[in-house]
């Protein structure tokens, strides 16, 4: 079994990394990839990637924002559906998504309902934690507004800024995969002093750490 782990950052991923190093687990291998930030730079390595090898099983680890000010810091989620929250138009006030201005219509392949749906199909012992919705944007939001439309429309519990482009990679060629987010942050006002970078990266690795100590 060929799993692949993506990030977008190195650090997200640097304590699996290390606990990889010397390692051998009997019934996988596993392979890192450190894609970059955004939507575009995970869709480039992902094709890339996909064109030369296709895994059995893709991970993408990262640390986000969630809209829920109940949710504590260091909360890890599985991703089970996405949405692109600045891809659009905007029309004087309103801003229009490629759905609302028919460019794209709601069901056309690889989205359901306009959603980027994981239906877990064929993922190995998928860890038992809470499942979050997902909205993924080209600018971390950082105002009441942004933080109200995305809301109002999405009605997202996590932020992230490459969720949609690795749903979307993966459900086009079929490949299994799951997207793992610890959160490092609320989205509302940016105070970047309120942020728990350190605490997300670790929570989000012992969660990927406990992940492949079961296929031992
Ligand atoms: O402004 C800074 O100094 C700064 C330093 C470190 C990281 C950042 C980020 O903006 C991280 C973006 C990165 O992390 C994910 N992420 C984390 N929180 C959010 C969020 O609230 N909304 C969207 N993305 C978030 C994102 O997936 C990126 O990979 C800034």
């Amino acid at each position: 079994m060929k799993i692949l782990v993506i990030a977008a950052t190195p650090f997200e991923i640097q304590p699996l990394i290390d606990h990889l190093a010397g390692r051998q687990y009997r019934n996988c291998q596993i392979s890192t990839l450190v894609c970059g930030i955004g939507m575009m730079h995970t869709a480039y390595q992902l094709g890339r990637q996909f064109a030369v090898s296709k895994p059995d099983l893709v991970i993408q680890a990262g640390i986000a924002g969630c809209f829920d000010h109940s949710w504590e810091m260091g909360k890890v989620v599985v991703i089970d559906r996405e949405q692109l929250g600045d891809l659009g138009v905007e029309d004087d006030q309103a801003y229009k998504d490629l759905f609302d201005i028919q460019l794209w219509q709601p069901d056309q392949p690889p989205f359901t309902n306009r959603q980027l749906i994981n239906t877990f199909d064929r993922v190995p012992h998928l860890p038992e934690l809470p499942k979050a919705s997902g909205v993924t944007i080209n600018t971390v939001s950082g105002s009441e507004r942004t933080r109200q439309v995305l809301l109002d429309k999405y009605a997202p519990e996590v932020e992230s800024m490459e969720g949609a482009a690795f749903h979307y990679a993966c459900l086009l060629e079929k490949i299994p995969f799951f997207q793992l987010r610890s959160i490092s942050n609320y989205v509302e006002v940016r105070d970047k002093s309120k942020w728990k970078i350190p605490l997300a990266i670790q929570v989000l690795n012992e969660a990927l750490i406990k992940y492949f100590e079961r296929w031992n």
